[in-house]
């Protein structure tokens, strides 16, 4: 047991547990009634007018019981129901409530019937629990409650604290108006509105502290936690409108997302990145160096895209920075419009369509052709290349390719040694290619030069690897008989006017760089990014880093976990560990991964520590960061 000279009283609903408990009892009595939802509906609402003050509370009681219509034979199972329903950091840090127990009450307009079982599990014995009590008919119905217990009264709990006579300092953690008065009286010295469950304005309004989560309450009291830094201060930047499903579920993890639906400037984002420790991007917003001094605090950049070019990904690991993408979520969606583009490009479709759109019939076969027997070159044979290939195999085309690196064949597509082979060869040539900046003005004329007389040119990878006026007077002059681009060397930061020398060419598909946007995309990156984010933030595992050697460490449950990024100059590794052998302190598993630029270890050790031995770990020449997860 460990003595703070503080008292630590809780309220139970949407405090302790995640409802309100009178709520769950109302649908399990209501259970298969026809009026169900709108007698729930009542209940909640005369729950919300007495927390909040607005009716007397024992006027909410009174009316909400006999709405109720309960049983005592209810009680176990209500029991049984709010055990699955404790507040999700109360549960991660029942520890708390086993070390000091002897300074933490319950002081509830609920009932003792249901909160004792629960909060005796938290070390929280009955005669510590003050709440009302039912009184039940002979047949055991639920008839009322005990009219002299002050919690039945409007704003008893300050005349049952008072009554406590609790020592030191006294702080109340609750969500509702009526935790907040015992603070307003003058008899508790703190009081902390609890928000994990329901933010109610009134009490957070008039809080000395508005606490998220218990881990926050912990941390902000100095007591010992489950984890060492709530999550709720860690604060995560969405730019460029990345799917809703990342703030939803970053956000129900317990961080704090800020989203921007568009992309920022450097100016801006300098400004923007101080005191971010996860900033999420798409294609567009550049992390300079610049910017990556601006910013204090950052851990992770996880591009919501395949490209990781707009990062500045050696200046990120310098200051170790984890960078995370998406390398496969809207390789499908690419891979699907490059496929009905070639199919319009070959049958001239869009020439058609904007005829009739000007009021034109034109009948005709000239210029149109099948995509069946012709041979389709993909530069780039990469993800999206490889299944590329796959689906128009599929459709009849003979497939060949060429990359810079050896890629194996699927299907009978065929592999160019050259490009200029593969631009000889083709009737539709399509740009795959990585957004390596070493690819700028890789098509020009003399490429579209080695292509032959008529051919189709494709271009979803990105804009700079193609030379825009040396593509436009190729088909103008009909050296080229049609293209699609949805990819641009300049593209706005936001949804606005766009011009480009490509504008109002026959048979030429513009698009606003949407090739991986689809539904199913977004949502795929919105799932696959924020998992990796989170995993190296609550365990350190950086798998599928792109710019950081890979870890990947089981979770421990009886550890601390140590994570030192330094530079990879020899007996940083040494040092560590004689740093950790000096505080006697036992590993439990270390792992360390290397590149040329930095070294990354994880060390778990298993018991409580002198906390100096961090300051000694951060002090180690070398080291660009530290963490200590748990
Ligand atoms: N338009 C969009 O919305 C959209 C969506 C997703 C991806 N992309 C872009 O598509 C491109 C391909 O994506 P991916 O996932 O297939 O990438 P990937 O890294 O899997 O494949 C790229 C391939 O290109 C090859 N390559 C690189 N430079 C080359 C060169 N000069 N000559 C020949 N081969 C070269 C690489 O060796 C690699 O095999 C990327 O540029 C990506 O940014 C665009
Ligand atoms: O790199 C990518 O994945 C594509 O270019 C798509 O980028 P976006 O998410 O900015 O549309």
């Amino acid at each position: 047991m460990v003595a703070t000279g503080r008292k630590y009283v809780f309220d139970f609903d949407s405090t302790l547990t995640r409802v309100e408990a009178l709520d769950v009892l109302a649908e399990l009595t209501l259970n298969g009634k026809s009026n169900k939802e709108e007698i729930i509906k009542e209940i909640q609402e005369i729950t919300n007018l007495g927390i909040d003050g607005d009716i007397s509370f024992t006027e909410s009681l009174e009316r909400r019981i006999k709405l109720l219509n309960a049983h005592k034979d209810d009680l176990p199972i209500l029991v049984e129901e709010l055990k699955t329903k404790i507040s999700k950091s109360i549960e991660a840090n029942k520890d708390f409530f086993r070390d000091y127990a002897d300074d933490i009450y319950v002081i509830s307009c609920g009932f003792k019937e249901f909160i004792d079982p629960i909060v005796k599990e938290y070390n929280i014995p009955s005669h510590r629990v003050y709440a009302n009590t039912f009184k039940f008919d002979e047949e055991g119905k639920i008839v009322g409650f005990d009219e002299t217990n002050v919690l039945a009264m409007h704003n008893g709990k300050i005349d049952c604290l008072k009554n406590m006579n609790l020592d030191g300092e006294v702080q109340v953690i609750g969500d509702g108006y009526s935790d907040y008065v015992m603070r307003e009286a003058g008899i508790a010295h703190k009081f902390f509105a609890y928000t994990e469950n329901v933010h109610r304005e009134k009490a957070a309004k008039n809080a000395d502290y508005i606490t998220p989560n218990l881990d926050e309450f912990l941390f902000v009291n100095d007591l010992p936690r489950k984890i060492s830094y709530p999550k709720n201060r860690i604060k995560m930047l969405l730019l460029e409108n990345v799917h809703p499903d990342a703030f939803k579920s970053l956000s129900e993890a317990g961080f704090s997302v800020e989203t921007v639906n568009h992309s920022l400037t450097e100016e801006e984002l300098i400004e923007k990145i101080k005191g971010v420790h996860v900033l999420g991007i798409r294609s567009k917003t550049q992390v300079t160096k610049n910017v990556l001094e601006a910013a204090n605090k950052l851990m992770v950049v996880g591009a919501f895209c395949i490209g990781t070019t707009q990062i500045d990904l050696d200046a990120c690991k310098a200051k170790g920075v984890v960078v995370f993408n998406a390398p496969y979520s809207n390789t499908r969606s690419v891979v699907e419009l490059a496929i009905g583009e070639i199919i319009m490009l070959m049958r001239s479709v869009f020439t058609r369509s904007t005829e009739i759109h000007q009021g034109q019939w034109n009948k005709t076969a000239a210029n149109s052709r099948e995509v069946r027997g012709k041979n389709l070159g993909i530069v780039g044979y990469g993800n999206i290349g490889k299944q590329l290939s796959v689906l128009a195999e599929a459709l009849g085309m003979r497939v060949y390719y060429y990359d810079v690196n050896d890629q194996l064949a699927l299907g009978n597509a065929v592999k160019c040694n050259t490009l200029e082979d593969l631009l000889n060869i083709s009737d539709v040539v399509t740009l795959h290619i990585d957004d390596n900046k070493a690819n700028l003005n890789f098509i020009g004329e003399r490429e579209i030069n080695q292509m032959k007389n008529g051919a189709i040119f494709i271009n979803l990878a990105r804009g700079f690897v193609v030379d825009i006026p040396a593509l436009a007077n190729a088909l103008k002059s009909g050296k080229l008989a049609g293209a699609a681009i949805d990819v641009f060397p300049e593209e706005p930061r936001s949804n606005g006017e766009f011009e480009t020398e490509l504008k109002g060419l026959e048979n030429v598909i513009l698009t606003p760089h949407v090739g991986g946007s689809t539904e199913e995309a977004q949502a795929n990156i919105a799932d696959f990014v924020p998992n990796k984010i989170m995993d190296y933030m609550n365990t350190g595992n950086t798998v599928d880093a792109v710019n950081f050697p890979n870890i990947r460490l089981p979770k421990q449950n009886k550890a601390h976990r140590f994570l030192h990024i330094h530079k990879n100059v020899p007996g940083v590794m040494a040092k560590v560990n004689e740093v950790l052998a000096r505080y006697e302190l036992n590993i439990t598993g270390q792992y360390l991964s290397t590149d040329n630029e930095v070294g990354y270890v994880i060390s778990d050790v298993n018991k409580e520590y002198n906390k100096d031995v961090i300051k000694e770990l951060k002090k180690i020449e070398n080291t660009i960061k530290f963490r200590v997860l748990y």
